[in-house]
């Protein structure tokens, strides 16, 4: 029997490709195809240790009415002495716990002010740093969407995402060794809020200027997305040739977009690398880059949908990749570490089989 081995394609990235794809880079190229966004850059250095920082505390401005600091009426159900002995103690510091806190008021008033500013003026936002959007991290608000009506949901959603820990942290790490050295220049992005239909977003993959693969970015069935494949296409093609090559400085690159009805209109949401880190939805890397490298002029790309048949494959837990154990994407990348993971997996197994067999030989004494 022979079995055709595809050796995992080789994807390295560049620090600029990362750059270039940084929300700010791009946003003014393409304006009036991206929903109304506030760039604020760069961001105080506080600002992104409060980010960092354990746990949050969030400021108590006495001028924002806030869901989430206003006080909680003392009943004899609360009302417990200790309580105020505490705070007393902290706020003068005797037991220094919360001293080490950033906080916004004290830290980063001019930042904390013009946040609070822009939700007066433009109303409902979404938050996203240079790349990425806290959007693992919805259930901390009570209405479970990435939406802000205040400056408070602002700092829960991004300091309780793992999203925005990468921006913060591992922007680089897929980069060359001498690329990855020094931190990026760090923005805070607000985009106006509005509501979109999540069956109408699309990933699309462009290798050397040429789309290889576009996918649903929402992978739940929509039973009328097949008819419109071909509507949908075309408006990609047009907007990808006519709107982003000529003025994206790479040739490859992942954009999402959006189609609303009545399908006139690209909606650009975002441009991502065109690195392992984005994740390809329905499609797999190497299979994009194999595709990428043998589609002929005259081939056509494929729009991959969920089909009806097949939703179970993809009914996992959304945003589950950040939690499958490191040594499994490492390994998935390496061959050796393939190897030595199994052989670690059989003597954890055997371990445990042992462990099995002489508790319950005690169980049975
Ligand atoms: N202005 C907006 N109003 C409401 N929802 C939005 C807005 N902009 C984006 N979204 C929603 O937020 C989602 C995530 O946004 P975005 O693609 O910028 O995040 P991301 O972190 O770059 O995602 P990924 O890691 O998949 O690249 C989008 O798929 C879209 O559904
Ligand atoms: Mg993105």
């Amino acid at each position: 029997m022979t079995v055709d081995y595809v050796p995992l394609s080789d994807l390295t990235v560049s620090r600029s490709h990362i750059e270039n794809c940084a929300f700010s880079n791009w946003y003014s190229l393409f304006k009036q195809y991206t929903p109304k966004s506030k760039i604020l850059k760069p961001v105080p250095q506080s600002f992104i240790e409060y980010l960092e920082q354990d746990g949050i505390k969030l400021p108590k401005d006495e001028t924002v009415r806030s869901f989430y600091t206003s006080g909680i009426a003392a009943n004899e159900d609360n009302e417990y002495s200790d309580w105020e002995d505490d705070e007393a103690e902290n706020s003068s510091g005797v037991r220094g716990v919360q001293l080490d806190h950033v906080d916004p008021l004290r830290d980063f008033p001019d930042l904390h002010n013009e946040l609070k500013s822009i939700i007066n003026d433009i109303g409902p936002v979404t938050p996203k740093l240079n790349w990425s959007a806290p959007k693992d991290a919805t259930w901390i608000l009570p209405n479970n969407t990435m939406k802000c009506i205040e400056v408070n949901e602002i700092y829960l959603l991004l300091n309780a995402s793992n999203y925005i820990m990468h921006d913060l942290q591992h922007a680089f790490d897929e980069c060359g060794q001498q690329e990855q050295g020094g931190r990026p220049q760090y923005e805070l992005i607000l985009r106006e809020w509005f509501n979109i239909n999540p069956a109408m977003e699309f990933r699309v993959f462009v290798k050397d200027q040429r789309i290889i693969g576009v996918t649903q970015r929402d992978i739940n069935y929509y039973d009328y997305l097949d008819a419109l494949s071909e509507t949908f296409k075309d408006l990609i093609d047009e907007f990808v040739d006519e709107v982003v090559t000529p003025k994206f400085p790479d040739s490859s690159f992942v954009l999402d977009v959006y189609i609303p009805r009545p399908f006139q209109k690209v909606y650009l949401i975002d441009i991502n690398p065109f690195a392992r880190k984005t994740d390809t939805l329905l499609f797999s890397w190497n299979e994009l880059l194999t595709v990428g490298g043998s589609l002929s002029n005259i081939q056509d790309y494929e729009l991959r949908l969920v089909k009806e048949n097949n939703t179970a494959r993809f009914a996992s837990k959304e945003h589950s990749e950040n939690h499958v154990p490191k040594d499994i994407v490492d390994a998935s990348l390496d061959p050796n570490a393939i190897r030595d993971l199994a052989q670690k997996w059989k003597e954890l197994l055997s371990q445990q089989q042992a462990e099995d067999s002489s508790s319950g030989s005690e169980e049975e004494a």
